[in-house]
């Protein structure tokens, strides 16, 4: 029997005006999956994260979820709010409704997951770049999502606080995270995804498990993803 799904797709489709931004798409995603979103500027990758969360209803056809999945979102960019880092993950705790027995256990215990134990009374918004996704990151973990969508978490850091956000979200792989990621980077995708979705134009061109996605300069793929293996393409 297959396992059920987090989320499954089912001839969904998202449009803006006439414009069609996810054309119907079925799309079934398992525990411990890691799909990675390809494609390039405006493809649909931010679109298809908002409706997998169900930030955005599809305009046709259903977005179904596992009951009592918790989701977790890390966008690009986080917004922070004049607070300090631990009252941000004190606030994340009660929006996610989390029933901790020790609330101040847990926020030292998220502050340690993401190395800003020492941070923990400065103003979020006086952390460097990378420290900051770092916070978002604990942020999105506060309510124990069972599925963790990211919008291109590292595409605005530096080489440095880059690799630090990956660390973390590698370490939260191995432990068997669930993720959805949006990602121009083809070396995290290899790094970090079991499966790659690539998108054009709002339609998926390509589903393939990360290993026969990339084998042989992707030659199974459509010619645009074939480049984007070759890292032929601009973006
Ligand atoms: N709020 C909106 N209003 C109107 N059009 C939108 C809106 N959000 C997205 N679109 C359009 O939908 C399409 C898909 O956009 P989306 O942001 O999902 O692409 P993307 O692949 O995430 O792009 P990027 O890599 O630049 O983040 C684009 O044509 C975009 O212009």
């Amino acid at each position: 029997m297959t396992e059920p799904a987090l989320i499954e797709l089912r001839g969904a489709s998202v449009r803006f005006g006439t414009r069609t931004a996810v054309h119907p798409l079925d799309l079934r995603l398992a525990p411990g999956e890691r799909l990675a979103l390809v494609g390039a500027n405006g493809s649909g990758k931010s679109t298809l994260l908002r409706l997998l969360h169900g930030l955005r209803r599809p305009d046709a056809g259903l977005c179904l979820q596992a009951p009592a999945l918790r989701i977790g979102m890390l966008f690009q960019r986080p917004a922070l709010l004049r607070l300090s880092v631990a009252a941000h993950l004190r606030l994340a705790l009660r929006l996610a409704g989390a029933v901790e027995p020790e609330p101040a256990a847990r926020v030292a215990e998220l502050l340690d997951q993401v190395g800003l134990r020492a941070e923990a009374a400065r103003p979020a918004r006086a952390l460097s770049g990378g420290q900051q996704q770092r916070l978002a990151l604990a942020r999105a973990l506060a309510g124990r999502p069972g599925l963790l969508l990211l919008d291109e978490p590292t595409a605005s850091l530096d080489p440095g606080a880059k690799r630090e956000v990956e660390a973390l979200i590698e370490g939260l792989a191995a432990g068997g995270m669930s993720l959805v990621f949006a990602s121009h980077n083809l070396g995290q995708v290899k790094r970090l995804a079991t499966r790659v979705l690539y998108l054009e134009q709002g339609r998926v061109l390509a589903d393939a498990p990360v290993g026969p996605f990339f084998a042989d300069g992707g030659a199974a793929l459509p010619e645009a993803a074939r480049r984007f293996v070759r890292g032929e393409l601009p973006w």
